[in-house]
């Protein structure tokens, strides 16, 4: 969708902001661009939509080469949200956004009512907001209304330079969330510019590591965590990476172990197999667990499970990131936390323990696949939390 071919850019002063750069964004792809300050991400993204153009090398949009398309007729297919949100203080909340469609010639009412909805989308009533001024908005309001403006025209493709990097880290996750939740319907071809490696971490589907104007890794976040390319991005990442990829490890189904189980209506068993079973309905579907001691000491004749099963307290879906299913753990005192399949009507799935946690830790470095022993990957941090 986009793609750099042996890209650079060298400023008339001598400065190499950006040096060969070759990378791809996929269709829908969110890829974030992440280094310190100085080191070309925001060149990059300027020379995307031609704000900059570059000194070797060329970028292609679906296939096109963007130095032969009009910057204009370019930038409509390209959405572009700027930390200083640079919303027009004259003009209302609505009237902001809905400016481009209109410029682009959607009559007057067509483009507020579309504006509304997308005010919407991004978390502010219209009724509420709608008829504000931009001074009368807090900093994240205002970057939403940066978002839902640069989505009026409908672009394919969004360029993000620190949108939300002039919030307190409370609304910047806050807006990380809704904009995850946004892009998974939207489904923009997004490049996204930050200098905070949790924040790419978090949106990336895959992140663009930066040195001094070159792409050090350019990969998924569970791999750039897992396995840095170098000592640059091992340390740019940091030592708790470890920590990290367990926000960005989703739980898989081979992950889980499979205790034993019983049924509502099963009479109660007087032996199980192990110190807990987990309890199901007719469906398959979960119920709670018994403790095997309960059963042994409680059961009467003609008892079912159900007389006795406990309620589930906390489950997790198949594909949740694996910090949750440690953070649920701790929360609930519990060894083990039981998975569903939310795509069948909450099919139990099996149990994920700390021993499952870790093997799923180990498959994401991708370690094996790279040929590196598993002890050049962190994960003694994790780890010692789990054992
Ligand atoms: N017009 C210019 N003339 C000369 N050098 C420039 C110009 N614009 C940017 N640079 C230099 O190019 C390099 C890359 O700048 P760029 O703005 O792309 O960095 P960045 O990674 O986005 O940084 P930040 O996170 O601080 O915004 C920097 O060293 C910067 O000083």
């Amino acid at each position: 969708m986009i793609r750099f071919e042996h890209v650079s850019k060298r400023y008339a002063d001598g400065t190499t902001a950006v040096d060969d750069l070759s990378f791809e964004v996929r269709e829908g792809e969110l890829v974030t661009l992440v280094g310190p300050s100085g080191c070309g991400k925001t060149t990059t993204m300027k020379m995307v939509n031609r704000l900059i153009e570059p000194t070797e090398g060329r970028i292609l949009l679906d296939g096109d080469d963007i130095s032969g398309i009009d910057p204009v007729r370019l930038r409509r297919r390209i959405g572009y949200v700027i930390q200083q949100v640079g919303l027009f203080p004259h003009k209302t909340v609505l009237d902001n956004t809905a400016t481009v469609p209109h410029l682009l010639g959607v009559r007057r009412a067509e483009a507020r009512a579309r504006a509304a909805e997308l005010l919407d989308l991004v978390g502010l009533d219209p009724a509420t907001y709608g008829d504000r001024y931009p001074e009368q908005l807090s900093g994240g309001q205002r970057q939403r209304v940066g978002v839902a403006r640069a989505l009026a025209a409908d672009p394919p493709v969004l360029l993000m330079d620190e949108p939300f990097g002039a919030v307190d880290p409370v609304v910047r996750e806050h807006l990380q969330t809704e904009f995850l939740r946004l892009q998974q319907t939207l489904n923009k071809t997004v490049l996204f510019v930050t200098h905070d490696i949790e924040e790419a971490v978090r949106l990336g589907d895959r992140i663009a590591v930066y040195g001094q104007g070159r792409v050090e890794q350019f990969d998924t976040p569970p791999a750039v965590l897992g396995a840095p390319a170098n000592d640059y991005v091992a340390d740019f990442v940091g030592a708790d990476r470890g920590l990290k990829r367990l926000s960005v490890t989703p739980i898989e189904e081979g992950d889980l172990e499979q205790p034993p189980v019983v049924h509502l209506d099963d009479p109660l068993p007087r032996e199980l197999d192990a110190r807990w079973a987990v309890v199901l309905d007719s469906t398959n579907n979960l119920h709670g667990w018994i403790s095997a001691e309960h059963a042994r000491t409680a059961v009467r004749k003609g008892d079912t499970v159900r007389d006795h099963a406990r309620r589930m307290e906390a489950w997790l879906p198949v594909g949740a990131p694996l910090k949750q299913a440690f953070a649920t753990m701790l929360q609930h005192d519990a060894g083990w936390i039981a998975v569903i399949d939310e795509n069948s009507e909450g099919r139990f799935l099996g149990v994920l323990t700390p021993s499952g946690l870790h093997e799923a830790l180990r498959r994401s470095t991708a370690a094996d696949a790279r040929d590196i022993t598993r002890a050049e990957v962190e994960l003694e941090t994790v780890k010692s939390l789990v054992d």
